[in-house]
């Protein structure tokens, strides 16, 4: 898989199809395979780029704690590397973060966002510092299973479906958790936001445990013409647990803004 060495940091990232970009940004904890069962499900004529965040993924994983103004420069950074311009970014949960400083400092880079399962604040700060530390104390097993129940609805999980996801949440590096728990915590996007004015399209799931429907909406109230739409029994990952639905709901947002 690629590399883009930036100059302090190489991040890991695949770039597929040709035409109008749509870039994706994931959520803690997990890498771009998150977004496996979407991408064919796209209608043709797109270049589909994602990337695994610092510290999480095949990107290096610098010593935490990091800042969201660092996660964000990472993909402004890619971004300028890729000679992308103009892309619709779709972020999912501290992905949906990244999306929202980043149409914040470079409108010339995003045409349109797709915030997913995310808030212009998730949490408060000493949530994620107490969450940090564990993960610092005894590693990705301190919080493997309760992040299973904030993510999957229990039918999903009573399916034994959220197993690869557990998985992949104990193969995250602690250090790049802990990094992205900083950022995450310290993140408080509500006036940036609110001045956005951008084609966006905000997903949310009804059984999400991690950031629930009311969060979401009050983001989408922030900014002006954002469309809400929610997933009915998805929960914080529809490209998971919903990926047609998610498909759905991402392919008619790009037909309405002329993306495709
Ligand atoms: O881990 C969680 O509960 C949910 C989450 C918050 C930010 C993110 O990316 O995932």
């Amino acid at each position: 898989m690629p590399l883009a060495f930036l100059p302090d940091l190489r991040l890991n990232y695949r770039d597929e199809g040709s035409g109008a970009p749509v870039v994706f940004s994931h959520a803690l904890g997990l890498d771009l395979t998150m977004w496996d069962a979407v991408l064919p499900l796209l209608p043709p004529g797109l270049r589909l780029i994602r990337y695994d965040h610092r510290g999480h993924g095949g990107s290096d994983v610098p010593a935490p704690p990091y800042t969201m103004g660092a996660l964000v420069r990472d993909a402004e950074r890619l971004l300028d590397h890729l000679g992308v311009k103009d892309c619709v970014f779709v972020g999912l949960s501290m992905g949906g973060l990244v999306a929202q400083g980043l149409a914040v400092k470079r409108l010339d880079l995003v045409r349109g966002m797709v915030l997913s399962n995310t808030a212009a604040r998730i949490g408060i700060e000493s949530q994620w510092q107490a969450r940090a530390q564990s993960v610092a104390d005894t590693g990705m097993e301190a919080v493997a299973d309760a992040t299973m129940e904030r993510w999957f609805s229990r039918r999903f999980r009573a399916e034994d479906r959220h197993l690869p996801w557990r998985e992949r949440v104990m193969a995250c590096q602690p250090d790049g958790y802990v990094g992205a728990c900083a950022a995450i915590g310290g993140t408080d996007f509500y006036t940036p936001t609110a001045s956005l004015t951008l084609p966006t399209l905000v997903l949310s799931g009804s059984e999400d445990g991690s950031t629930p429907p009311d969060l979401v909406r009050e983001t989408a109230e922030l900014i002006a013409g954002a469309e809400f739409r929610l997933l009915r029994g998805s929960g914080h990952l529809p490209p998971v647990d919903a990926p047609e639905a998610f498909a759905e709901a991402l392919s008619g947002f790009l037909r309405r803004i002329g993306h495709v």
